[in-house]
């Protein structure tokens, strides 16, 4: 079943029963005090198993005058019915070695017996009972298909408790808080309409029955009960309920409930009259009392007042989701359609997507621009649009959410009248297998047709990551001339927690103004090679990311001092043992492919920072070939000490170096690669690994060479390594 359909039910079936939920979670939260109260009372003296049945009867007898029930309560407590030596009629809780009396049962608190009726039948009797039975069934649904949802969410039941992608508040703690208390919510619905059930007699008989029993008549009625053998062996432990008889009679018997039977015993001679077991409606229904109520357990109790606050929050957080979602939910607007110069296709499932690209829309009609937004299964022709522009999340293993799932095949039916220049921009999460790959499916399928035409290459979207997104904007505007101006902070991004870290060394600017500087963590900050830097300058708060190689227990990053540069030129201020505060963004996409055969690692400029940390980690030694582009013979120069380190351990194999301002030499990384491109094709296809890091420029171009490469020597397009995790890319 499609995940939509999962969480259609979910929400419908929490719509229809919402307010009801609402009711019950809030009676329930106050009834879950009730047994908590109770188990608390000073009245467990002695541990059961330690006390014979033969033991209590006898201090009874011994104490009052006469004994007409012994009662052993959900809590162990033990109460008796007695008569007194003044003959009153009394119940009391007792202790069950002296027979001393230790406090009278009081009536349920007036609260309890409010909220109890409310609870049960909202004071509507049969009615209401029937109508509580059934939101409990539909509260089970609601819970499976809860269950259900969090499972797919997680990528399956293995994954349930792993890491929970980052989201907004209510979402997120939808999930987290569903992991926890789903099963407990399941069990207290289920346990409420099997309850209700029970009272509608809609189940079996829950009755014991006994055969009609002939006890001897002809007995010594001297014999003291507490003698009788069968007493001494029976614990108080297992004992639920013992009824004396009601006269001495040898013809009266004991009626004693233990935990799995019920028997009958003669009061002379202790032979067992008739035996039975419960049956098993019996049993569950008793089990379910105990789980709905928890009576008897104050931990399960504490479980059960705490699932049922969750279940507020889960109605108080899944109505948020809800609203966002149709907050986010556009309509197609046909006329439009005609007339639109610039096309947004948003595939979504939860609406986070349309929020971006609604964005979009607003900053590409602040430039006057005649735009549409609508969902990838509604593409039609549109007769005046010169630019595509998809925004597409992914689910599953892989797959288009629900509202993109017609689009490949629109896509080869559909006839655009007008050549159409693309860009695709995927929506997901490292935390899946299977990264955006119906983004990258969507790329690979506008480029295999004819008349759409490349802008910048797909761009691909961690955790809704919305700086990301304003950096996807700069590269648009500047290859289509358009210039975007999306708000600061349109949607809320987490800031990363910061570190304090300390200058070790920096290096002065080359030729080509670039530096490195190495910084020590002071607390106890994580970060991998291939994980990002994160400075906010105080002057605009706008985030720079820096790719970080670790080498130790510390960083080296690589900068390239722009004129005007804010953070470039105070990194470059810095001095040995001076602080910086920063944060640090995991890009675990770009970490060491540990299970690849083979690297090949392609960068220009700064971006082989990273790759000297990653290559560090080769202690497989497995072949990696390293290509690098730069301007100068001394723009490699900051970095050849590293890279001879790299050589001399066996780490990294082969260098290729491609200088594009040197007298003599005016190649670039990108000719290399193309030189290349049939030996790192047929790597590919023994399970090599391609990254790429540094300018969008160089990416753009080394893509359309690798891709070139592998249709002709492989007959495969490269989006299906990419998709296989086999191309690995974080450039800027
Ligand atoms: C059940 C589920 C499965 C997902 N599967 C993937 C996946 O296979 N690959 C991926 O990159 N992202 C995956 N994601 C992440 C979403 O694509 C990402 O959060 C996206 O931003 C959601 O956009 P939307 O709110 O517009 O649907 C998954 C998310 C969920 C909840």
């Amino acid at each position: 079943m499609t995940i939509s359909i999962w969480r259609y039910s979910h929400l419908l079936l929490a719509l229809s029963t919402g307010l009801f939920l609402i009711l019950a979670s809030i009676t329930g939260i106050i009834l879950a005090f009730e047994p908590i109260q109770g188990a608390l009372k000073p009245y467990n003296m002695v541990a059961l198993s330690e006390v014979t049945l033969a033991e209590t009867i006898g201090t009874l007898q011994a104490e009052y005058e006469e004994v007409l029930s012994i009662e052993v309560d959900a809590n162990d407590f033990v109460l008796a019915d007695v008569l007194t030596n003044d003959g009153e009629g009394k119940r009391l809780y007792i202790h069950p070695k002296t027979g001393e009396s230790l406090g009278e049962p009081s009536p349920q608190h007036p609260i309890f017996q409010f909220t109890t009726n409310l609870h049960r039948s909202l004071f509507l009797k049969s009615a209401g009972r029937f109508f509580v039975g059934l939101v409990s069934f539909l509260l089970c649904l609601i819970t499976i298909t809860g269950l259900v949802l969090i499972v797919k969410r997680q990528g399956g039941i293995s994954k349930l408790f792993s890491k929970v992608q980052k989201d907004y508040f209510e979402l997120r703690y939808h999930v987290i808080l569903g992991r926890l208390f789903l099963v407990p919510i399941l069990i207290l619905a289920a346990t409420g309409a099997f309850l209700s059930a029970e009272k509608f007699s809609l189940l079996p008989s829950t009755l014991v029955v006994h055969e009609r029993v002939n006890p001897d008549l002809d007995v010594d009625e001297s014999v003291r009960l507490q003698e009788l053998d069968i007493f001494k062996t029976i614990s108080l432990a297992d004992v639920r309920n013992v009824n004396f008889p009601f006269t001495p009679f040898p013809e009266d018997y004991f009626e004693v409930a233990l935990n799995d039977k019920e028997i009958y015993i003669h009061q002379y001679t202790g032979e067992i009259l008739s035996e039975k077991p419960y049956p098993f409606t019996f049993l569950a229904s008793k089990l379910s009392l105990t789980l709905h109520t928890g009576q008897g357990s104050m931990l399960w109790s504490l479980v059960l007042l705490l699932a049922s606050s969750s279940l507020l929050f889960f109605i108080y957080s899944g109505f948020v989701m809800w609203r966002k979602r149709i907050q986010n939910s556009v309509k197609f607007d046909h006329k439009n359609a005609d007339v639109c110069s610039h096309v947004i296709l948003v595939g979504s499932e939860t609406g986070t997507t349309f929020g971006f690209a609604k964005l979009l829309e607003k900053a590409l009609n602040k430039l006057g621009k005649e735009v549409l937004v609508c969902q990838l299964n509604e593409y039609k022709t549109f007769k005046k649009a010169e630019h595509l522009i998809i925004l597409t999340a992914t689910y599953g293993e892989g797959d288009p959410p629900t509202n993109a799932r017609k689009f490949m095949d629109l896509l080869e039916t559909v006839q655009q009248p007008n050549p159409l220049k693309y860009a695709v921009i995927g929506f997901g999460s490292t935390l899946y297998p299977n990264y955006c790959k119906y983004a990258i499916d969507v790329e690979k399928g506008l480029a295999a047709t004819s008349g759409f035409e490349q802008t910048i290459p797909l761009y691909k979207i961690d955790n809704q990551f919305y700086d990301a997104f304003r950096e996807w904007a700069i590269q648009w505007s500047k290859a289509t001339g358009e210039h975007l101006e999306l708000p600061a902070m349109g949607i809320k991004n987490k800031i990363p927690k910061l570190h304090e870290f300390e200058v070790v060394s920096k290096i002065e600017p080359n030729r080509d103004d670039t530096f490195l500087i190495r910084l020590k963590a002071k607390g106890n900050a994580k970060f991998q090679s291939g994980d990002l830097l994160e400075y906010r300058p105080t002057e605009d708060g706008i985030p720079r990311w820096f790719s970080i190689a670790k080498l130790g227990q510390e960083m080296l990053l690589s900068i390239k001092k722009h004129e005007f540069g804010i953070v470039s030129n105070y990194l470059d201020s810095l001095k040995p043992l001076e602080n910086l505060k920063a944060g640090i963004k995991a890009n675990p996409h770009f970490h060491f492919p540990k299970k690849a055969k083979e690297i090949i690692c392609i960068s220009n400029g700064t971006g082989i920072a990273p790759f000297l940390g990653i290559i560090a980690e080769n202690n497989r030694k497995i072949p990696i070939h390293m290509y690098w582009g730069g301007r100068y013979k001394t723009s490699l120069e900051i970095y050849t000490p590293y890279l001879e380190h790299l050589k001399s351990a066996g780490k990294l194999k082969t260098l290729e170096v491609a200088l594009s301002r040197t007298e003599g030499s005016n190649t670039y990384v990108q000719d290399l690669v193309k030189r290349d491109s049939q030996f790192i094709s047929k790597s590919l296809k023994n399970g090599a690994v391609v990254m790429i890091c540094g300018a969008l420029r160089m990416q753009k171009d080394v893509l359309e060479i690798l891709e070139k490469s592998t249709l002709e020597h492989l007959a495969t397009s490269l989006c299906d390594f990419e998709a296989k995790g086999q191309l690995k890319m974080d450039c800027y």
